[in-house]
């Protein structure tokens, strides 16, 4: 057991200021590859907390959005630089605290860094289109204006990436932002808005409240001066998140679970299928709202891909992600590690067949963390729980299909829709699954996991509440149109 001398407490960030809660209670987040290890302890606030900071936005959204759009991207410029500097160490606390590996916390850090530059520099593009009126005398045209102060709800499984992406655009369009990340990550979560603290925003323009999602994620919910709240996470606190915001009339965007399929075609490149399953399946251990879970393989190629796969996944070194041998780290908590477990438990006594794993980890240091095999079931039916409910862990389904027509059929049997890929050669396949899989997100010979930040990201059906973030399309969230006419 690793002895601690120092345990930094982090504090929540208000009008400028680190501050602690009213309450006076912290809690321990505690490293999920050794749970004797605390990372540090972050606040336990409370709604009156929300309210400081809600006021303190509120305050300073007018004169945030007085300024330029250029002079706010100045900013963000600002602290994308920042990040960069501190990416070792930013990534390492990401590590630390929620388990995926050192080099997937770096890139995704280096992702933040990249957000932040795309959105300042959104700050010097066009808010608005001129639209040719139908008075020859007149000139009509669209701007846009910020919503005002946004909530940002935040998991823990892109603590960096998704804050920024949510917070980026938010504060480029003129909004001020109170975000409340998931307490799994919180000490990430404080990084970060370090880095915005040294860039000098203004005091109030950013907010961070620390804290559970039933008092500080529903008091940003329901606050009546919240005038946004975008979030990503489960599919039931986002509707109850989407109904509070609904209730008195503010925006919101969800962005929600997955059960992502792959379909491999029997005229496939198999080791790039088989590269492409074990990557979106079991990278970050499976917990990606695009990560795959299930497999539609066309019965030519089921018993290859399956030799192929099982022989690729038993390589896999799994330990604590610092460890730079190490391919997949634990579950992010000692929650998710159980649901993972439950799942798995729930798989065989409905019947599917366990060909790979099932078990948690306990060789050596990994009985200390929250450890589970990568899994692999077969004759999976539809209908049995591990196919129909997202899992949020290193578990594959696998599942032979006599076309790929009953591959996209099977695949569209689901309540979700936000990612899905494709391994074919034949451009037919390809075109017919780009047309008729029922996915916000669609990759073809490529993993169904792995965003741009440049391009729109979102889901059909219950995946999310049908808007998109990233790219330019944020600005359809961020913002309200005016639509304008003048006449001299
Ligand atoms: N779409 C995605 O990327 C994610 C999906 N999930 C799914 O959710 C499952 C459970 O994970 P959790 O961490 O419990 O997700 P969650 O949905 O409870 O948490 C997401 C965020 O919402 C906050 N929150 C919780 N209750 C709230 C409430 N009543 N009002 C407002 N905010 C609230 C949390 O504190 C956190 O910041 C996972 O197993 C996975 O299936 C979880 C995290 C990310
Ligand atoms: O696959 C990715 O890069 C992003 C996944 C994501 O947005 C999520 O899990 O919430």
């Amino acid at each position: 057991m690793k002895v601690q001398t120092e345990i930094k407490t982090y504090f929540n960030y208000i009008n400028g200021n680190w501050v602690s809660s009213v309450s006076n209670n912290v809690e321990p987040s505690i490293n999920p590859a050794n749970r004797h290890d605390i990372v540090g302890y972050v606040q336990r606030s409370t709604l009156e907390d929300v309210n400081e900071a809600v006021t303190a936005a509120k305050q300073a959204q007018t004169s945030w959005w007085k300024r330029s759009g250029v002079e706010r991207g100045e900013y963000l410029y600002k602290a994308a630089h920042i990040l960069e500097q501190r990416l070792q160490d930013i990534a390492e606390t990401m590590t630390r605290e929620m388990g995926k590996t050192l080099a997937e916390a770096k890139a995704e850090t280096m992702r933040g860094v990249h957000i932040l530059r795309y959105y300042a520099g959104e700050g010097a593009r066009k808010i608005g289109d001129v639209i040719p009126s139908s008075d020859s005398e007149g000139l009509l045209f669209t701007t846009r204006v910020p919503l005002g102060v946004v909530g940002v709800i935040s998991p823990w499984n892109f603590p960096v990436a998704i804050p920024i992406w949510k917070m980026a655009p938010a504060l480029v369009y003129g909004n001020t932002v109170v975000l409340k990340p998931a307490s799994e990550t919180a000490v990430t979560a404080a990084k970060v808005i370090e880095c915005f603290h040294e860039a000098g925003f203004p005091k109030g323009v950013v907010n961070m409240v620390c804290g559970s999602g039933s008092v500080v994620g529903q008091g940003i919910a329901n606050h009546p001066d919240i005038d946004g709240v975008t979030f990503t996470g489960s599919n039931t606190v986002g509707k109850q998140v989407g109904r509070a915001a609904f209730e008195r009339g503010a925006k919101y965007q969800l962005e929600m679970g997955g059960k992502n399929p792959v379909i491999v075609a029997k005229d496939a490149d198999l080791d790039l299928a088989v590269e492409g399953t074990i990557s979106g399946g079991l990278r970050s251990t499976g917990q990606k709202c695009t990560a795959t879970s299930r497999v539609f393989i066309e019965r030519e190629v089921y018993e290859p891909f399956k030799a192929k796969l099982l022989e690729r996944v038993k390589q896999l070194k799994i330990g604590n992600g610092l460890d730079a041998e190490t391919w997949m780290g634990p579950c992010a908590s000692e929650s998710q590690f159980h649901t993972v477990l439950s799942y798995i438990e729930k798989g065989k006594s409905e019947g599917a067949k366990l060909i790979y794993g099932g078990n948690r980890c306990l060789e050596g240091e990994l009985a200390n963390g929250f450890f589970v095999e990568p899994t692999i079931f077969e004759d999976v039916d539809l209908q049995m729980t591990i196919a129909r409910e997202e899992i949020f862990g290193p578990v594959l389904a696998l599942i032979q299909v006599d076309s790929i027509e009953e591959a996209i059929k099977l695949a569209n049997d689901t309540e979700y829709g936000l990612s899905a890929s494709i391994y074919t050669k034949n451009i037919g396949n390809a075109l017919e699954f780009i047309k008729d899989i029922e996915a916000g997100l669609i990759k073809v010979n490529a993993e169904t996991a792995g965003v741009e930040f440049q391009a729109p990201f979102g889901g059909m059906k219950q995946s999310s509440s049908h808007s998109r973030e990233q790219g330019q399309a944020a600005i359809e969230f961020f913002t309200s149109i005016k639509t304008v006419f003048v006449k001299a």
